[in-house]
């Protein structure tokens, strides 16, 4: 049964056509990847699926009803925005009452609901410190906790992981993973990491100019994909980068290991590559990361690259705009 059916959607911001006839369909219970360029039309796409925006053209239903049509649809159906704050001198726990008690979770349940979300996200331990002084992973954990509040039918959660470290980006990779598994809950992750939409969804779409370019299982991306990654990393020291040569030498994920003064390239089974960047993590300091996946460039290369789109396309612009943005993957911050 489908939750989610959108039916060739167009929507303008003036001289922005920012979608331009997009179609889309989610089963119940899967986790469907979106990926796109920057400005392809995402964060429009999930304005309109909770009800935010309304579409010029087309039609959008998501659990059984228009999301624009009052807010029984809204309470089945949550928005994790890119960027989302909370007061800094509420605990995590304190945050999660006041969205049970605005949701209407009945009284006699709050506490334990309240406590089984904690856990859910990973924030148990956390859950009596002030918020003020979480990590940027753990606000964007309690953030999914909030959404999750009064059990949703969907959640649309908007490049979740951007700007995280590799640990937080994992500690968020476990807790879909363990909502995808555990529950019922259907998930429309949006992400510039074709390997996490690799990782974590059964579906993926990438949106290319306001358009679905391409759309699919996971399995047809996986296959395209090269069976190895490459994780690029900067350590603080030379000897730094000497010590985990040796780690990595002797890690079973890695396959080779290369190092080059502070530099070391490493390549990986594209589901090790966060692994191997934890382990490195827990014990040094990284000063920058990349993965690079070049079968999934190619395969992106290919899905929006063909006719390039429009006004940037006939010399291949576009093409090199999805390879960079691909290769740009994770990385950045330093840990
Ligand atoms: N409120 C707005 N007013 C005018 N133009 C807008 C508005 N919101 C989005 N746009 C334009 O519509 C297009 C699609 O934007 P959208 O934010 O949906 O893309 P996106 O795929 O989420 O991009 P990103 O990855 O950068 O977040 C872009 O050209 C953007 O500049």
């Amino acid at each position: 049964m489908n939750v989610i059916d959108v039916d060739d959607v167009s929507k303008a911001y003036g001289d922005v056509q920012a979608l331009d006839g997009l179609s889309l369909s989610v089963e119940q219970g899967a986790t469907l990847g979106v990926f796109g360029t920057n400005g392809a039309g995402k964060t429009t796409l999930f304005k309109l699926l909770v009800g935010l925006n309304r579409p010029d053209d087309g039609s959008v239903s998501v659990a059984g009803a228009d999301p624009t049509n009052g807010t029984a649809v809204r309470e089945r159906v949550r928005y994790l925005p890119e960027h989302a704050g909370f007061p800094p001198s509420l605990t995590g726990r304190e945050i999660l009452s006041f969205h049970a008690r605005m949701r209407s979770v009945p009284r006699e349940d709050r506490d334990h609901h309240v406590e089984r979300i904690l856990h859910t996200v990973g924030l148990a331990d956390a859950a009596d410190r002030r918020v003020g002084g979480y990590s940027n992973g753990m606000n964007r954990r309690l953030g999914l906790g909030t959404a999750l509040v009064g059990e949703p039918a969907v959640l649309i959660l908007d490049e979740p992981t951007a700007g995280l470290d590799p640990d937080g980006i994992r500690a968020f990779h476990e807790v879909v993973e363990s909502l995808a598994s555990e529950t019922d809950v259907t998930i429309v992750f949006s992400s510039h990491a074709l390997g996490e939409i690799q990782r974590l969804c059964s579906e993926a779409v990438i949106i290319a100019d306001g358009q679905v370019a391409t759309a699919g299982p996971v399995e047809e991306l996986r296959r395209a994909a090269a069976d190895e990654v490459t994780v690029s990393l900067s350590l603080a020291s030379e000897a730094a980068a000497s010590d985990v040569a040796g780690m990595l030498r002797n890690h079973e994920g890695a396959s080779s290991v290369n190092r080059t003064g502070v530099d070391l390239t490493v390549t990986a089974a594209p589901t090790d590559a966060y692994d191997l960047l934890t382990a490195v993590g827990e014990r040094y300091d990284i000063d920058r990361f990349e993965v690079r996946e070049p079968g999934l460039e190619a395969a992106f290369h290919e899905a929006v690259g063909a006719d390039g789109g429009d006004g940037s396309g006939s010399d291949g612009t576009a093409g090199a705009a999805a390879a960079e943005a691909a290769t740009e993957d994770v990385g950045g911050e330093p840990v």
